[in-house]
């Protein structure tokens, strides 16, 4: 498949998966019944999601608890087996072509370690060149660059249990890139990451995106993780697709709330302007919300110039996750 950019790297088409999940009704009857009848539920985690990704995207995958973000990524790296559809990546099935397939990506999950518990980082990443067949010299190059560029000169001879999950991060995020994959695929990976670290991941993942022309899907509850990192978003809840888009189409479609703080010379009366929300009024300042779809800033601004004397005038943009919030609640998930 393609388009106008050329073909896609990553094809999935019309992807299911189930899960039977035992059910238990609550009190001690229902427990001792369920010792010779197991009652089962069907959970759809995904109902034919389909989408395609062109190489060098960062695309943010993001949705609500439960919406299926994880099942997608375990999908694309060959773990999960689908009930249906079709999943091409590089011209893999991931599911079916594993072995040859996993030298390709590298796969990051925040809430679980790839690195061996008790032993050095280093130890860890000497089993993974030998799993994935690393030749020395690739392996030495990529080591350095990533000891270098995640500042893990310090943390890769201490045992992985003594290191702060910040630490245990940047080293997970190395062990995933040494065997040089074209593709990243990232499950939560700034999940309880302090701000000095988030902004380290984050520079870092840009960072091999545009050198090194990584196409990275990263999952996260972090918006602000979205707005520093992704072209695109990707949007999915009760494991349907919602939205494939610009982070700013999505600002103008749903968007178009603004926030306008006005600072003015001594004022006792407050300004009521048409369409607009006066939310607070001071002497010397008043805050105002607006819908730019139906008043302009513009106007706003020079029907308060009329009656009082401006000094200093800041607009906000609803925060992207409140943005979020809407269209959740808009896709009722
Ligand atoms: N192995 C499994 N067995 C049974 N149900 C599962 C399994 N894995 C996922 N599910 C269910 O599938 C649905 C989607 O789960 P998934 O982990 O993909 O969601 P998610 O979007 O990653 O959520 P979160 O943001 O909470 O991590 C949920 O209802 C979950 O309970």
């Amino acid at each position: 498949m393609q388009n106008e950019r050329g073909p896609y790297l990553i094809s999935l088409q019309g992807i299911g998966k189930s899960f039977k999940v035992a059910r238990r009704s609550a009190g001690l009857r229902q427990a001792a019944k369920a010792l010779f009848v197991r009652e089962h539920a069907i959970v759809k985690a995904l109902d034919e999601i389909s989408f395609s990704i062109h190489e060098g995207e960062i695309v943010g995958y993001i949705g609500p608890n439960g919406a299926g973000k994880s099942t997608t990524i375990k999908v694309m790296s060959g773990i999960l087996v689908p009930d249906s559809g079709s999943c091409s990546i590089m011209g893999y099935t991931p599911w079916k072509d594993r072995a040859a397939y996993v030298k390709h990506i590298g796969v990051v999950f925040g809430q679980r370690s790839q690195l061996w518990w008790d032993v050095p980082v280093i130890d860890s990443y000497e089993l993974l060149r030998d799993i994935y067949k690393i030749p020395a010299e690739t392996y030495r190059a990529n080591l350095n660059m990533l000891v270098d560029t995640l500042g893990l000169h310090n943390l890769i001879n201490t045992p992985v249990r003594q290191l702060s999950l910040g630490q245990r991060m940047r080293c997970e995020i190395a062990a995933s890139l040494l065997h040089s994959p074209k593709i990243l695929f990232l499950d939560e990976p700034t999940i309880g990451l302090d701000a000095v670290s988030k902004i380290a991941v984050r520079q870092f993942i840009k960072t091999i995106n545009k050198e090194k022309g990584v196409t990275v899907i990263l999952t996260t509850h972090d918006m602000s993780d979205i707005e520093a990192l992704a072209d695109r978003i990707l949007m999915i809840g009760k494991g349907a697709l919602l939205y494939d888009g610009t982070l700013s189409e999505l600002r103008s479609r749903f968007g178009t709330h603004r926030t306008i703080t006005v600072d003015f010379r001594e004022c006792l009366q407050p300004v009521d302007i048409p369409g607009v929300i006066l939310l607070s009024w001071t002497p010397e300042r008043a805050l105002y919300s607006l819908d730019t779809e139906h008043v302009s800033i513009a106007s706003v601004i020079s029907q308060l110039s009329e009656l009082v004397e401006i000094i200093d005038v800041a607009i906000e943009t609803k925060p992207i996750d409140e943005i979020i919030v809407q269209l959740y609640k808009e896709h009722q998930i």
